[in-house]
Parts: C-alpha cells; sequence; structure tokens
C-alpha cells in the first residue's frame, strides 16, 4: 500500500458553458456529499476550459468545496505580446492548483514536443501548481509492441535535467491515443504494464523516493465500469477522465473507488 493520495481528476476538454460549468460542480459537489465522500482519501479535480474557470472558482469559494480545479494547457510566456495565450500567474490567480500538459490532443492538433511540453511543466511547478504530464501512444505503435519505450522516451525527453525532488512533485497521466474517446479502454493489465514501467523508469532515474512519491494516473475512456479494476492496480494511483466526468453521478461514484 502506497501513502500515494489517489486523484480522480475530470478533462472536460472543450464542453460546457459557463452555466453548464456552474450545474456540474454543484451536482458533483452533492453527489460526493451524499456518498459521504472523503476528500484526503482521494483528491477530486476538475479541468474546464479557460473559460469556464472563474465560474468554478466563484463556486468553490462560495460554497467551501474541497474540490479543486485546474487548466488544460499553459503558455510557456509570462506575458506580454502572445495573442491567445494564458499565463501560470492568470491561473494561479484563479485558485488553479493543477495544469495539463502535453494531452496527445495537443501533441497532435498543435504540434507540441516532448520539449515544449516539458517547459510548460516546468513553468507550472515555478509558479506553484501541479503539473499534470500526459503521456501515451498511438495504435500503430501498441500494435508495433515497443509502446512501453515509446511512453518511456515521451516522459525522459518531457523531464531532461529535472531534480529528484521536483519530479516528486508532479503527475503522470499514461492515455493510450487508441483508448480516448473510442469506448475501447485499456485492460487493466495493459494500463498496470505501462504504469508500471514508468514507476520503474523513474526508479531508475530519480531514485526510489521519487518513484514511490509520484502519482501516476490512467486515462482513456475510464467509467465507473471499470475503474474499480483500475485503481486496484499497484501502478494506477488515479484517473484523468475525459467523457464520463461531464455527469455528476458517474464522475463522483468513481472518485468512490480508491483502493
Ligand atoms: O483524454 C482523456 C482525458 O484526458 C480521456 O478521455 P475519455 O475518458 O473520454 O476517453
Amino acid at each position: 500500500m502506497s501513502n500515494r493520495t489517489p486523484l480522480m481528476a475530470g478533462n472536460w476538454k472543450m464542453n460546457l458553458d459557463h452555466l453548464e460549468a456552474n450545474h456540474l460542480v454543484q451536482g458533483l459537489a452533492m453527489a460526493l456529499s451524499d456518498a459521504g465522500h472523503d476528500y484526503s482519501k482521494c483528491e477530486v479535480l476538475v479541468i474546464p476550459p479557460f473559460t469556464d474557470i472563474r465560474t468554478v472558482q466563484t463556486i468553490v469559494e462560495a460554497d467551501s468545496l474541497d474540490i479543486k480545479y485546474g487548466a488544460q494547457d499553459v503558455s510557456i510566456h509570462d506575458n506580454g505580446a502572445y495573442t491567445g495565450e494564458i499565463s501560470t500567474a492568470m491561473l494561479t490567480k484563479l485558485g488553479c492548483s493543477y495544469v495539463v500538459m502535453g494531452h496527445s490532443e495537443r501533441r497532435e492538433y498543435h504540434n507540441e514536443s516532448d520539449e515544449l511540453v516539458g517547459a510548460k511543466a516546468r513553468k507550472v511547478l515555478d509558479a506553484g501548481m501541479t503539473p499534470i504530464l500526459c503521456c501515451g501512444e498511438a495504435l500503430e505503435v501498441r500494435k508495433a509492441g515497443t509502446h512501453v519505450d515509446f511512453v518511456l522516451g515521451q516522459i525522459r525527453a518531457a523531464l531532461a535535467g529535472w531534480s529528484a525532488e521536483d519530479v516528486a512533485k508532479i503527475v503522470i497521466a499514461y492515455e493510450p491515443i487508441w483508448a480516448i474517446g473510442t469506448g475501447e479502454t485499456a485492460t487493466a493489465d495493459d494500463a498496470q504494464e505501462v504504469c508500471g514501467a514508468i514507476r520503474e523508469a523513474l526508479r531508475a532515474d530519480f531514485g526510489d523516493a521519487t518513484a514511490d512519491a509520484t502519482r501516476i494516473l490512467y486515462g482513456g475512456s475510464a467509467k465507473p465500469a471499470n475503474i474499480k479494476e483500475l485503481m486496484a492496480q499497484p501502478d494506477i494511483d488515479g484517473a484523468l477522465v475525459g467523457g464520463a466526468s461531464l455527469k455528476a453521478d458517474s464522475f463522483a461514484q468513481m472518485a468512490g473507488f480508491y483502493a
């Protein structure tokens, strides 16, 4: 049994306007309260689009909720002439505690490299928030059987030159691309294979304390029906949930399955 606190993170992607965001966070808080959720046993995080963050902040603060919230991406620049970008300072000011980077959708549609993803993680950590560094292989890589090397390569490139203390503070999310939004979840064994390999790579590169402290999430069609088995795996510390996080009841239910 590790002493890593499980994390159930809902990535809303480009969904929900501010009224819908309001509704979902209130519904989630109520469902968790009804279930007697113990936030010290499993952190609950929502990751709305930028335009909903202020709404979520208002509800969380007004109702003193234990739900945490964060952003789906961030700029590597501090401020100034970067049209369309959002800085870490803007996010900390809104009370964000986590920021996702390197999601496969951003790598694919915005050509984000491992180096850029690593720079974003650095920026987020320096701003006092927790980076959620995403990695994961496409179907061709999985079929070729090189998925473990591929994923470890992504992580090593992003974290090159990092100290063991800093790596221990981040969250890594393993999301096989072929399982995202497809309804096809990796089996618990498949997910554990890669999450276990990530932890062993952290052990080799950064030592035992870091490997034992860093939280590793699984993402890709995670839902109430499969979360229990995923969470029971020794190296899976939570999930990064897309579709199933858009419904208060299903997401609240998933947060209840900590090992
Ligand atoms: O990409 C994901 C979370 O970041 C996973 O999305 P789904 O849960 O909808 O497959």
